[in-house]
Formats: C-alpha cells, sequence, structure tokens
C-alpha cells in the first residue's frame, strides 16, 4: 500500500532531507520543475517533438517557485513562454526567489489579475501551468476568479490549452480535497480543472479524498529524489508509534495508507469449510429479505465456508425459495438468537440489511454481547440515532461500523457537523479526520462509504479505498450494493481477517468487481464477479 500525505507531513520529509545534507531546497524545487516538464512530455509526447508556446502562472510560494523552473525549461527547450506572477516577487520565499531570479534572466514577469485574461481567447498556449497555490494554501482566494474560469474553460474544451497543475490544483486544500472557501461569498467557489496533475514524491489526502479527483483529473507522482524509506525518515524525525503488522495497513505515525491490491486473499484457504468459519447473517421479515440476501451470497462468495441467514419465522419460506448453498435458522426475537449463538461456531455476524429498525434494536444488543467479530450496517447502525452512546457502549474491538454518509451523519452528528461546516481556512477537517473522530469515538473500526471509502481504527490507522481516477466506478452507487460490501467484509471476518484488514479488503474487491463488470451492473452482480477477481490475483 502506498502512502498519502498531507502537507505537513510532506514538508516534514522535505525538512528531514534538508537538514541531512542530502539536497538542498532549491535542488528539490528544480527536480520538481524537471518533474513537471518530464510528465508533461510523457502525457502528450507530441508537444516534446517540437517548439510550442506555454502560459506559467506563478503564486506567492513554492509552489510558484516550481512554475518559475518549468519556466526556464521550457524556454531551454525552446518554446515561448510566458509568465505571470500572483503577488510580489520580493516576498516570495527565498527558493522561489531565486527561481524567480534564474527566469528573469531569460524573459519578463507579468502581473497575474482578471484582466489579462480573456475567456474567449486561448493566447495560443498548447499547456498553461497552474503554479498558483500548492501545499500551502491557507485561505481562499478571491480575486482572480477570472483566471480560475479561464482555466476551468481551456481544461474542459477541445482545441484549448492543456491545464496542468503543480503539486494540486491551486484551490484545492491538500488534506482534505475540499475547495477552500464560504459558499456564499465565494462566487467562484471551486478550484482549478486540471487536465494533468504532478506531484511530487507521494500523493497527498487531497488527491484522494472530497472533490480533490474532480480538479486532479490525473495524478503522475515524480520523484524528487528523497526516495529514503518514509517509515525509516519518521523514525529519525519523529517519536514513533510501532505499526503492527496484524493490523492491515498498520499505522506509521499517522500517515494513512491508499489500499491496494491485496496479495494474500486467498492465502488463509484451510483444509474444509469448517475452517472456513461460519457467518450468521441476521435478516428482517417477509417481503424485505433481499438485501440480507445479498450479504450473504457476498460473504459465501468471498470465501466464508459456511453462511446462514436468520430471518424471522415468517419469511422462512420466501428465504427458502432463494436460496441454495446459503444456510437457514429463524429467529423470532433476542432469546432465540441469544440460543442460536451459542453455537461457537458462528464466527462472523452481519446486522443491517434489511433487518428493520425495531428489530435491530433487539438484535444489536445480543449480537454484540456474543463477542463475536461483527459487521453493522443499515437498519443497525439507524436503530441507534436517537442515542449513539447506547451502541458505542455495548460495541468491541471486533466489529466493523460500514456508514454512508446520511448513516454517519445520525450516528456521529457533532463529528458530520465539523465535516459540513465551510472550508474556510486550510488544512480544513477532512472525511479521515472525521472516521478517525468516529473510530475513536466508536472504539471498533469505521469504514465510511463513498467514492473516497475511508477506514480507520480506534488508534488512528487509517486508509483509503479510493474510486477514482483509473478505478473510477461510478456505476457502483446502485441499490444494494452496500449491503454486498457488509457481507464481503463478514466474509472476510469469518476467514478469520481481523477487522481493518477484512474492511479495507473487501472495500478493494468490491470495486474490483464493479470494474470488471463495468456499467449496466446491478447488486446481484458483484458477488458473481468475484471468481474471475480472484483468478486474475492469484489467490
Ligand atoms: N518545500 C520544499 O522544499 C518544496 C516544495 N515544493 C513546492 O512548494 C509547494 C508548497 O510551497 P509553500 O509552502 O510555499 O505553499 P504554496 O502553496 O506555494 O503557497 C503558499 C503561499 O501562498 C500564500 N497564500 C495561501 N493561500 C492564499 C490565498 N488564498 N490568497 C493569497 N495568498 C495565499 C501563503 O501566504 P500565507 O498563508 O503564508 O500568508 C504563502 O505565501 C508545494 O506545493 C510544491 O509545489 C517543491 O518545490 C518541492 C520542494
Ligand atoms: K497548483
Amino acid at each position: 500500500m502506498s502512502e498519502l500525505l498531507t502537507a505537513a507531513q510532506m514538508r516534514a520529509i522535505e525538512q528531514a532531507a534538508i537538514e541531512s545534507d542530502e539536497v538542498t531546497g532549491l535542488e528539490l524545487m528544480e527536480r520538481a520543475g524537471r518533474g513537471v516538464v518530464e510528465a508533461i512530455f510523457e502525457e502528450w509526447p507530441e508537444l516534446a517533438k517540437t517548439s510550442h508556446k506555454a502560459v506559467v502562472l506563478c503564486g506567492p510560494g513554492n509552489n510558484g517557485g516550481d512554475g518559475f523552473v518549468v519556466a526556464r525549461l521550457l524556454k531551454k527547450w525552446g518554446w515561448e513562454v510566458e509568465v505571470f506572477l500572483y503577488g510580489d516577487a520580493e516576498k516570495l520565499p527565498p527558493d522561489a526567489r531565486v527561481s524567480y531570479g534564474r527566469w528573469v534572466e531569460l524573459g519578463e514577469v507579468k502581473p497575474l489579475g482578471d484582466a489579462d485574461f480573456d475567456i474567449d481567447h486561448d493566447m495560443g498556449a498548447k499547456v498553461v501551468i497552474d503554479a498558483i497555490f500548492g501545499t500551502g494554501l491557507s485561505r481562499p482566494f478571491y480575486t482572480i476568479g477570472v483566471v480560475q474560469d479561464t482555466l476551468n474553460y481551456y481544461s474542459s474544451s477541445k482545441d484549448m490549452p492543456n491545464v496542468v497543475s503543480v503539486d494540486i490544483p491551486s484551490g484545492i486544500c491538500a488534506d482534505s480535497g475540499r475547495y477552500i472557501g464560504y459558499d456564499d461569498e465565494n462566487p467562484f467557489d471551486s478550484c482549478v480543472w486540471a487536465n494533468l496533475t504532478v506531484s511530487f514524491h507521494s500523493e497527498k489526502l487531497g488527491h484522494r479524498l472530497s472533490l480533490g479527483p474532480i480538479g486532479v483529473q490525473k495524478i503522475v507522482v515524480k520523484s524528487i529524489g528523497i526516495g529514503r524509506d518514509l517509515k525509516q525518515r519518521w523514525e529519525e524525525t519523529t517519536p514513533i508509534s510501532t505499526p503492527d503488522a496484524t493490523r492491515g495497513a498498520g499505522q506509521v505515525n499517522g500517515i494513512v495508507k491508499l489500499v491496494s491490491k491485496p496479495t494474500w486473499i486467498g492465502k488463509n484457504y484451510g483444509w474444509n469449510k469448517f475452517s472456513h468459519g461460519h457467518a450468521l447473517i441476521l435478516s428482517g421479515t417477509s417481503g424485505k429479505g433481499g438485501a440480507a440476501r445479498l450479504s450473504a451470497r457476498g460473504a459465501l462468495r468471498i470465501g466464508a465456508g459456511l453462511v446462514t441467514v436468520a430471518p424471522t419465522p415468517g419469511a422462512l419460506q420466501e428465504n427458502a425459495a432463494r436460496l441454495d448453498a446459503v444456510m437457514l435458522s429463524p429467529v423470532g426475537d433476542a432469546q432465540t438468537l441469544q440460543a442460536v449463538l451459542a453455537d461457537e461456531r458462528f464466527n462472523a455476524l452481519c446486522l443491517g440489511p434489511g433487518l428493520g429498525v425495531e428489530r435491530a434494536r433487539d438484535l444489536v444488543p445480543v449480537a454484540l454481547a456474543a463477542k463475536r467479530a461483527t459487521v453493522l450496517d443499515a437498519d443497525a447502525l439507524t436503530a441507534f440515532k436517537d442515542d449513539p452512546s447506547a451502541l458505542f457502549d455495548m460495541l468491541h474491538e471486533n466489529c466493523v461500523l460500514t456508514p454512508h454518509a446520511g448513516e454517519f451523519a445520525r450516528l456521529f452528528p457533532d463529528i458530520d457537523k465539523k465535516l459540513n461546516a465551510p472550508a474556510a481556512k486550510g488544512p480544513a477537517y477532512s472525511k479521515v479526520d472525521a472516521t478517525r473522530d468516529a473510530a475513536a469515538q466508536a472504539g471498533c473500526v469505521v469504514l465510511f462509504k463513498g467514492p473516497d471509502t475511508v477506514i480507520a481504527a480506534p488508534d488512528g490507522a487509517c486508509s483509503i479505498n479510493s474510486a477514482a481516477y483509473e478505478r473510477s466506478a461510478p456505476w457502483l452507487a446502485t441499490a444494494g450494493s452496500g449491503d454486498v460490501l457488509a457481507g464481503f467484509i463478514t466474509g472476510l471476518l469469518a476467514r478469520g481477517f481481523a477487522p481493518m484488514p477484512a474492511a479495507e479488503t473487501a472495500a478493494w474487491l468490491h470495486v474490483e468487481c464493479a470494474l470488471e463488470f463495468g456499467p449496466g451492473l446491478i447488486a446481484e452482480d458483484l458477488p458473481e464477479q468475484l471468481p474471475s477477481v480472484f483468478r486474475r490475483l492469484g489467490a
């Protein structure tokens, strides 16, 4: 899994490299600028063949400094380059000031303001470089709305210059992926939309969270030669908490991981069905069983040895008519569930999909008291909206909560309020912050669904399963898709996965199944893609 950094973590890493005399800040800036030019020529190889025109928009910090390096390198490549600066050259930070000085030997610098931009005119450029703000964006910017609109017009129109953002599109908070600004005050309350974004060393959280991917469009990460192991670097510079390999992505001083292809999905297959665990999926009344059946199918396909659905007695016939490999055990009330759970072989439980809120209120306490690995989704979360702390008091470390945005707001209203307050300054409160806070409050793993699914454990371990860029699967937002995900997690818990890796692996496979099927997907299709996904993974 690769690391996703905050602006502060990136700065600390750069600082450690600079302080160890490994490299100077100016050298890093040169490498960053070179990385941008390389990425442009890799993306559009025809641009490297003859000279063209570029417009470079530089801002008041080191992001602008990178822009001056890009301008110089393109000029040396024979291009015509027009450079604008937003801010005062005398106030540039030292490295950016040097880069500015090197550019000034080659060409002029015009002030960047709205008057300099005409939205109908492409300035004859093939590429416009957005080096206005990077990881240092600290507040909204209002004064160059026309510039911003012009760039967005370019990037979304054919035969207009390509917009290349340096590090992150200006306006996006590198930590949260949110646009910095007040909705009601900023008429241009969005960021630059790029055609290509070139970042350095590692992706930042903002490339993956919230609206970040919409602005970023395509992300390329270039090395700036500070390649020493990130963990080692942190150990040298910061007190470290020991990462725990048994907890999936683990935690290295708060660094968030990007969930990637599991390497071990097939490795713990045992000898027979009994060593793959037995998942119990609680279900609802007659006519409401579809969601739990989807979970059960997911749990079975992902490798649980046995799966039992437990509907109300009245819904037994309906379920018997629909299920074959999945077994049935009627559960009318809490007492019956307690008796069923006396069988220790049920090692993973799933409550929520199609369960009904009343029934959830009765059954969840019994299920949690049994201390099995437990997924709570849908109705099992909504059931506690009036008294979330009653639920939190019962939860234990082997639980996974899987709220979507609405369920999250019901269970964690204070956290949700913070997350949805306007991002008035950077770094803004992010979905990563929110999910970590929720996991700490709940005392178990929380998987906060979305195209940017965030998974966090109470100790701060956190990862993002991103369905963006090459893994974008908007058709995954379909009825019942969450029920299948709950089933995937339950199935992996039954197989003995710990909650964090179970949630991460299930979320990754869920997106993979959607990609495997493509548009037109319905929830029933998801579990059926697992065999070919597993084959591809060599599981
Ligand atoms: N460090 C390194 O060695 C390397 C860094 N690299 C590059 O540096 C970038 C980070 O640089 P950075 O920290 O200088 O931040 P950056 O995004 O350029 O802007 C900060 C400036 O903008 C100002 N400002 C903020 N918001 C504003 C607003 N709304 N309206 C107006 N002004 C506003 C802010 O002012 P302040 O908040 O301090 O008042 C400050 O002056 C990073 O993204 C990467 O591209 C690479 O070269 C590799 C080596
Ligand atoms: K930028």
